[in-house]
């Protein structure tokens, strides 16, 4: 299944309730507009998106769960039950948070990769750091992604990619190592594959109209500040 993914741009495609696009069915055209445009596989969240889009396209879908618990500031399929509603689902692959981070509950990384390595569904393991990538494969997953570099504490905080974790981890790691997270111009989908990606996902810079209105209304309210400080409130 991840052969499929090799050296090619999976499309991220998500919104969640408050977005203006959220739903299944308008995340399934939006898999279909991604298809259309040239992806190798779908990243989505919620068993009823990747219901949709596999009933839309006939790409890998790498599924996730994105759930808050009160006790963990894990949030990306984080326990058990986020697996099994995933492999209900048909996910082909599987993506949860590998962090250091506790997870809500008593459930554990090792039980979570346990349960899908006994499962048909390929695993990602969602890092911040080179020691996540590293212990997540010594765990038995199947690739990484790095996904949570910028989004646990601990890890480098940057607006970019973290294209320096992405080279350390591909030259450290035998499996495929995925780079994801703030991709959003097609010279960093080549750089990041220069480097060593397996492949590479975008999601917001493709997938979510409203923060690309903002850079080009951003860009207009610049023009309009300049010329007579006539500010508009959007
Ligand atoms: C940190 C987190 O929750 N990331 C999520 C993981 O699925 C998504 O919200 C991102 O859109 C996805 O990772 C793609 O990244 P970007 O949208 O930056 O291209």
């Amino acid at each position: 299944m991840l052969e499929k993914l090799h050296l090619g741009l999976i499309v991220s495609c998500q919104a969640l309730p408050d977005e203006p696009l959220h739903g299944p069915e308008i995340m399934a055209r939006m898999a279909a507009a991604a298809a259309e445009g040239g992806a190798v596989g779908i990243r989505a969240n919620g068993a009823a998106d990747v219901r949709a889009i596999k009933r839309a396209v006939s790409l890998p879908v790498i599924g996730i769960v994105k759930r808050n618990y009160p006790d963990s500031a894990v949030y990306i399929t984080p326990t058990l039950g986020e697996i099994e509603e995933l492999l209900d689902a048909g996910a082909d692959i599987i993506a949860f948070d590998a962090t250091r981070q506790s997870r809500p509950g008593n459930c554990t990384l090792e039980q979570i990769i346990d349960l899908l390595n006994a499962s048909p569904a390929a695993s990602m393991a969602d890092i911040s750091t080179l020691e996540e990538a590293l212990y997540a494969e010594s765990l038995g997953v199947g690739c990484v992604s790095t996904t949570l570099s910028g989004y646990t504490p601990y890890s480098r905080q940057q607006e970019g990619p973290n294209l320096e974790l992405l080279e350390l981890a591909a030259q450290r790691l035998k499996i495929p190592v995925i780079a994801e997270g703030r991709i959003s111009q097609p010279a960093q989908v080549e750089a990041a594959l220069g480097l060593g990606a397996y492949a590479v996902v975008v999601g917001s810079a493709i997938t979510r109209p409203q923060l690309i209105t903002r850079q080009f209304a951003a860009a207009a309210r610049k023009v309009r500040m300049n010329n007579n400080g006539n500010e508009r409130p959007n």
